[in-house]
This record gives structure tokens, sequence and C-alpha cells, in this order.
């Protein structure tokens, strides 16, 4: 890790910079080839990119069959399947509380002027569960149940074949088979966002595409965007900040931000501290846990872009965090319900010693699919809100149409649009005339 201690605030945004920031516009531009190539030669390209970039032998079916869901399913180990329904629980729990009304309130905004919205959802939704360089079966889970919660009409699943076998994940079949998911797609990557984007023989085209991934997934993912396809959100390369104060376990504090390291190379870790003795004995505690980790290499080189920072103290590790906008906030720190109300930048936070990020990741409830780079400072994680849109309703009343008349005629002429004014002011004469 880099070390810097007390750096002036002009020096933050250089240490708050993700790394590889600088060469997304090659990967945009893979990324494009790759999206062209799927529009125009369909399910052939996805075969192509599957033996190409996963390594999987020729795939009959882009499919995958009930047999082969049945049968991947039922390899997972009891204590694993087990361990799968308790977080379903969980998480479903959760989002079931975000439950939104069917059918909002009605407002009367003027006498006659009733309006209201109604919660509708997306019918057609992709969901993309990352298998590069792990098969994170987990994603499905939170992407799964808030679509499966909020009622959407169909929901295509994507996530790359595995190498040298072709087939998916057993715990991936089997969380898909737990939350009755069938159409489930054998394609990765960049390909797999441009099929669920413009269709092809194989995979259904979708209205919103949902999942976290690697810059290529990222990056095709803003592709789809600019072609009407909704995304839910920037979620590239995991990273997490940690605010450790004296009271923190450098121990805890070392295998929270190896958590997140052992992602990917371009996964970012932050170390923020106001203690020297927490600063030196996380590095130490990092030397000693990284070389027992059977993801080591790629840990150690998320690490050597990543930073320990020492500051003065915790209102000013928290202003840093705030502009640093990350993905996971962990408070190590004593009080940490002291802190949350200033915090306003952050995808998803972690209070106290007791709570590593781990633990969102998996099975405590909330949602691990959330904004990375930077885009917390806008952007919410996933939820049950992101599967649904809103409608809104207006119905006006006699008395209704004559209170607005006199606003709306003026407002459309004075923007030009003689029409607009003419579509009220023809019901308005007929009410009046009507009434005489
Ligand atoms: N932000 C979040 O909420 C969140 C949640 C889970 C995981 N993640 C992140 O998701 C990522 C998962 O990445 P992954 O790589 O393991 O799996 P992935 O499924 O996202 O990507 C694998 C695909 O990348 C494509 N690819 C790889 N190299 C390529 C190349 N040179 N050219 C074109 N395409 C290429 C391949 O098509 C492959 O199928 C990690 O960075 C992890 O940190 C983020
Ligand atoms: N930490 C990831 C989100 O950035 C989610 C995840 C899945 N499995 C383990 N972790
Ligand atoms: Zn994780």
């Amino acid at each position: 890790m880099q070390i810097f201690r007390n750096p002036d605030p002009s020096q933050w945004p250089a240490l708050q910079q993700r790394p590889l920031a600088d060469s997304n516009a090659a990967i945009l531009a893979r990324a494009g080839e790759i999206f062209d190539d799927v529009a125009s030669r369909g399910d052939e390209a996805l075969r192509q990119y599957a033996a190409q970039l996963d390594g999987a032998p020729d795939l009959a079916s882009l499919r995958v069959s009930a047999e082969e869901l049945a049968a991947g399913a039922a390899q997972v180990p009891a204590e694993l399947q087990a361990a799968i329904r308790q977080a379903i629980q969980n998480i479903t729990t959760f989002h079931a509380a975000q439950r939104p009304a069917a059918v909002e309130a009605e407002v009367e905004t003027m006498p006659g002027v009733r309006c209201w919205r109604r919660s509708v959802a997306v019918p057609r939704v992709g969901l993309y569960v990352p298998g590069g360089s792990a098969p994170l079966f987990s994603t499905l889970l939170m992407l799964g149940i808030p679509a499966k919660l909020a009622g959407c009409r169909e929901i295509v699943l994507c996530t790359p074949p595995g190498r040298g076998t072709g087939t998916i994940a057993p715990a991936i079949l089997f969380a898909a088979q737990e939350l009755g998911l069938t159409t489930i797609i054998k394609a990765g990557g960049a390909q797999a966002v441009a099929a669920l984007t413009v269709g092809t023989a194989s995979v259904p085209a979708v209205d919103k595409i949902f999942g976290p991934g690697n810059r290529y997934v990222t990056a095709a993912k803003q592709l789809a965007a600019q072609r009407g396809v909704a995304i839910d959100m920037p979620a590239g390369p995991s990273e997490v900040l940690v605010i450790a104060d004296a009271s923190a376990n450098p121990a805890f504090v070392a295998a929270d931000l190896l958590s997140q390291a052992e992602h990917g190379p371009d996964s970012q870790v932050v170390l923020l501290t106001d203690s020297e003795a927490v600063l030196q004995g996380v590095v130490a505690e990092l030397e000693r846990q990284l070389p027992l980790l059977p993801r080591a290499d790629i840990a150690r080189q998320a690490l050597a872009e990543s930073r320990a920072i020492l500051l003065t103290d915790v209102k000013t590790m928290l202003a840093f965090s705030n502009q640093y906008a990350p993905e996971h906030l962990i408070l190590a720190v004593a009080a940490p319900e002291g802190l949350a109300a200033d915090i306003y930048n952050a995808g998803s936070v972690f209070m106290g010693h007791l709570t590593p990020e781990a633990v969102g990741d998996y099975a405590s409830g909330t949602n691990h699919t959330l904004p990375t780079g930077g885009y917390a400072r806008a952007y919410s994680g996933v939820s049950l809100d992101s599967f649904y849109k809103k409608i809104t309703f207006q119905q006006l009343a006699p008395n209704g149409l004559l209170a607005l008349a006199p606003v709306v005629e003026p407002m459309a002429e004075a923007e030009g649009l003689r029409a607009h004014a003419h579509a009220v002011a023809l019901r308005r004469e007929h009410l009046i005339e009507s009434k005489s």
C-alpha cells in the first residue's frame, strides 16, 4: 500500500484517483467493437466470444437447459444450500420492506384536479452475474430477489461460461433454481450486455440491464444506455474505504481491506486513520494475512494501487471519504452512530468493529450491487426501487378544467405553442357553452 501522512487537502484529488482511470477510452472502444459485432452477427458472435474470451468449448446451446439447471443445482453441497437459503431469506426481508404502494395517495393540486402515481415493474430485465475470475452467485441473489419481488414479467440471466467446460457454476444454477429463474444464457462481458440490448436468436432483448462487472461490462452498459436500454448504474471494480480510529483492531481492518482487494487487480482499497499505531498495525497485518490467501496475487496487485492515509482527526477523515464517495465505507471506530449523519457520499456503510463489509456482500440483507468509481456521489445501489418505474396519472373534473385553463392557456401562448392552448381552450369553451 502507498502510505501518506497528513497530505495537504490540495493533494486529495490525486489520492482519490481510481486505478487505471486513464485506460477507459481503450476499454470503451473494445466494448464498442464487441457490441457492434453482436448486433450484426447475433448468436454466432456470442459463441465466438465464449470461445475466445472465456475459453469455453463449442457451445451446443447458449441457453442452459432444464436438465442442465437441475443437474448443476443438485451438485451444491447441503451446507452451502442452507447458507444460500438463509441469505435469500435475509435479502428478501430487507427488500420486501422497500415495497412501494401499488398506487400512491391521490393529491388534489387544485379543486377538481387529481394527480396520482402508480408503481409498475419494469417488464423485461436482464441480470448480469459476473463470472470472469469468480462465479459470483451472491450477485444473482442481489439482482434476482428484487426482480422477483417487483414482479418483472421476463427475467433474463447472463453469466460467462466456464473456462474449459462451457458450463455454469453449480451455485449460480442453484441460486437461479431457488429464485425460479429459467432463462439462463451462457454469455459474459460486453457481448452479454450487447445481446441483452439488441436481442439475438437465443437472448431476448430487455428494457433494463442490471449487475456489476469488470470494465468491459461497465463500458458495455454505457453503450446500452446510449441505445435506449436503461441500466442500474455504473457498478465496476469493487472498492472499500475504512475509517479507523485508535480503537480499531488492525487485524480486522486488514482483513476487510483484503476482502475487497481480492476481487480484482483493479479493485481499490483505502485506509484512513488518525492513529499512527493503527496505520503501522494494519500494514503489518496486511503483510501477514496476504500470503495466506489463495488469491494473494490478485490482492497484491490491487494493494499496489491502494492507499493508507494518516489524517488528523475523524472530521477530516469523513471529509476525505465524502469526496472519494466509496462503494463501501467501513466505520471502524468506537462510536460509529455519531458519524452516520455526516456521511453524504457512500454506497453502503458498515458500522463498528463487528460489521465486516463481507456480510453485506452475502447475507446481512442489504444489496451489494453498488456504485463504484465515485458514482456514489449521485447514484444509489440496487434496491427494489430500481426494478420499478412510476407512472403518473391525472384526471380533471369540470371545475378542475375551468380552474386550470387560465393558468395553462397563457403559459402555452407565452411559449408560442398555440395548439397546446387550443386543446385547453376548446374544452373550457365547451364547458361554458354547455352550462349556458
Ligand atoms: N460494484 C459492485 O457492486 C460489484 C459487485 C460484484 C462484483 N464487482 C466487480 O465485478 C468484477 C467482476 O469481474 P470479472 O472479470 O471477474 O467478471 P466479469 O463477468 O465482469 O467479466 C468477465 C468477462 O469479461 C470479458 N473480458 C475479459 N477480458 C477481456 C478482454 N481482454 N477483452 C474483451 N472482453 C474481456 C469476457 O467476456 C468475460 O466473459 C470485479 O471487478 C468485481 O470487483 C462489483
Ligand atoms: N464486494 C462485491 C461488491 O463490490 C460483491 C461481492 C460478491 N461476492 C463477494 N463480494
Ligand atoms: Zn466482495
